[in-house]
C-alpha cells in the first residue's frame, strides 16, 4: 500500500469509448448506440461527472468521430483512441492535465454504472491503494481449459471476482503500469504486473458491460420506469410554500417527499457538519430520489433549487432513469405576504435555523423556465397540489404554464 492520498485528491476520469462494438453489431461505434434515447457515452459521462472531486473528464473516441463525441459531451476533453483498449486508456491518460492524483478509468460500455460506484472506488484509492477495482462474486463454477478444451484446473470460485469499471488508480501507479508498454484486458492487471497492490471492492450489477444485443435490451429494461414513477421538482425561495405544497401533494397521492431541510439537520445532528452544510443535502437527495424512482415511487424534491447546477442534476437524473420530470416553481407575488410568512413561520425541525427576510432576499436564485409556475399568494395549498397533479395526469406538452 502507498501512503494514503489526502481526501482532497483531485479526480480525473477517463471514459474509454473508442471500441467498434463488433459483438453488438449496431453498425456504429458502440458508445454512440442509443439507450433510452441517449448514446451510451452520454449515460457514462453523466455518471462520471457526478464523482466527488472531479477535476477533468476525458472521453476517448474513435478517431473519425471526434467532433460527434465533442458535441455529445461538451464538458469533456475528447481524444482519439487506439486499436486496443490499452492504447485508448494510454491516450486518455496522456490528455489529463496537472493537479490530478486519482484517475478513474471507465468503459462507456458500462453505461449504467452509478455515480455512487465512482465515489466508492475513488474513496478507496484515497485510502492508500495503487488500484481499486469493483467486482462481483462469481456464481458459476469456472473451468480453466487448454486449447483442446481439456480442463486444466477448477479454481475455487470463492476466491474469484468478475471485475468491472470504473477502476481507480493513483495517477503514478497507472502511469508506471502503462509505461511498461504491455497490454491487458484491464488496467488493474497491468498495475498488478508492475508490483502494485490492487484492492477489489463490491461492484454493482448496474455496472455490467453492454457487449451484445441482449445486454443492451437488459439495460433498457432496467431503465424503463415502473408505471407512474415521476420526479416532481419543486423550487422557489424559502417561505414561498414548498413544504406546505409537498404535504398537500402527499395527502392526495402516495409519494416520497424529499425535504432537504430534514437531511441537512440530520447531518448536523450527526456531528459531521454545521449549518450551512453546503451541497451534502442535495447530493443525498439525488441518491434517495434515484432509489425511490427505481422502486416506482413518485418523488417530490422539496428544496430551493435556485442554481442551474441543481436543476441540471435533477434533469439528468430523470433522463438517466427514463422517468417523467415535472419542474414546478412556486413564487409569492405579494412581497408583504412573503415577508409575513418568513417572519412568522415556526420551524418544525428542531435545531434548523430559519432564514431571515434579508437572507431570503439575498439568496442566490436564478431565473428558471420550469413546466409550471404557481403563485402561492393567489392559491390555497390544496388547489396548488391539485394543479400539479392535473399537470401530471396530462401528457407532457412541453408548454410552460404560469398560474
Ligand atoms: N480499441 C478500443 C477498444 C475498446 N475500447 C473501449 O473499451 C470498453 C470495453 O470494450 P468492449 O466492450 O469490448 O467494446 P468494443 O471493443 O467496442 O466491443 P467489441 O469487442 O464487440 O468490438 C468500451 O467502452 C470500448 O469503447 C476503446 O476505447 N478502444
Ligand atoms: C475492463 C473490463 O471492462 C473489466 O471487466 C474488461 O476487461 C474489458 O474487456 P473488453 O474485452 O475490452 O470488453
Amino acid at each position: 500500500m502507498n501512503d494514503a492520498h489526502p481526501s482532497s485528491a483531485e479526480v480525473g476520469v477517463v471514459v474509454v469509448a473508442a471500441g467498434l462494438g463488433t459483438r453488438l453489431g449496431a453498425g456504429m461505434p458502440k458508445a454512440l448506440v442509443p439507450l433510452a434515447g441517449q448514446p451510451l457515452v452520454v449515460h457514462a459521462a453523466r455518471a462520471a461527472r457526478g464523482v466527488r472531486g472531479l477535476r477533468q473528464l476525458v472521453v476517448v473516441a474513435p478517431a473519425p468521430d471526434l467532433e460527434q463525441f465533442r458535441a455529445l459531451v461538451p464538458d469533456a476533453v475528447v481524444v482519439a483512441g487506439g486499436a486496443q483498449r490499452t492504447d485508448s486508456v494510454a491516450a486518455g491518460l496522456g490528455a489529463l492535465g496537472p493537479g490530478i492524483d486519482v484517475v478513474l478509468v471507465h468503459d462507456a460500455a458500462r453505461a449504467l454504472a452509478p455515480t455512487a460506484l465512482f465515489d466508492r472506488v475513488a474513496s478507496a484509492v484515497r485510502e492508500g491503494y495503487d488500484a481499486v477495482v469493483p467486482g462481483l462474486a462469481v456464481h458459476d463454477t469456472v473451468k480453466q481449459v487448454d486449447d483442446a478444451g481439456l480442463v486444466t484446473a477448477t479454481p475455487d470460485r470463492d476466491g474469484l471476482r468478475a471485475v468491472q469499471t470504473p477502476q481507480g488508480f493513483t495517477r503514478d501507479a497507472l502511469q508506471r503500469a502503462h509505461s511498461g508498454g504491455s497490454a491487458a484486458t484491464d488496467d488493474a492487471a497491468m498495475v498488478e504486473r508492475s508490483g502494485g497492490r490492487v484492492l477489489v471492492i463490491e461492484g454493482d450489477p448496474l455496472a455490467e458491460k453492454i457487449t451484445t444485443a441482449a445486454d443492451l435490451q437488459n439495460a433498457a429494461s432496467r431503465l424503463r420506469p415502473p408505471d407512474g414513477a415521476t420526479l416532481i421538482v419543486l423550487g422557489g425561495l424559502p417561505g414561498v410554500g414548498k413544504t406546505t405544497t409537498a404535504r398537500a401533494l402527499a395527502a392526495r397521492k402516495a409519494l416520497t417527499h424529499l425535504r432537504v431541510d430534514v437531511i441537512e439537520q440530520a447531518v448536523v445532528d450527526s456531528g459531521l457538519e454545521q449549518h450551512p452544510v453546503g451541497e451534502v443535502g442535495y447530493r443525498v437527495s439525488y441518491e434517495l430520489a434515484a432509489h425511490h424512482l427505481d422502486l416506482g415511487m413518485t418523488v417530490v424534491a422539496d428544496m430551493v433549487n435556485g442554481v442551474p447546477y441543481a436543476r441540471d442534476a435533477w434533469r439528468d437524473l430523470a433522463a438517466g432513469r427514463g422517468v417523467r420530470l415535472l419542474e414546478v416553481e412556486l413564487f409569492c407575488s405579494d412581497q408583504d405576504e412573503h415577508r409575513r410568512r418568513a417572519s412568522t413561520r415556526v420551524g418544525d425541525i428542531e435545531g434548523m435555523p430559519q432564514p431571515s427576510w434579508e437572507q431570503i432576499q439575498e439568496r442566490e436564485y436564478h431565473p428558471w423556465q420550469p413546466d409550471l409556475r404557481i403563485d402561492t399568494a393567489a392559491h390555497s395549498p390544496g388547489r396548488i397540489a391539485d394543479t400539479i397533479l392535473a399537470a401530471l395526469a396530462a401528457p407532457s406538452s412541453g408548454e410552460r404554464i404560469t398560474r
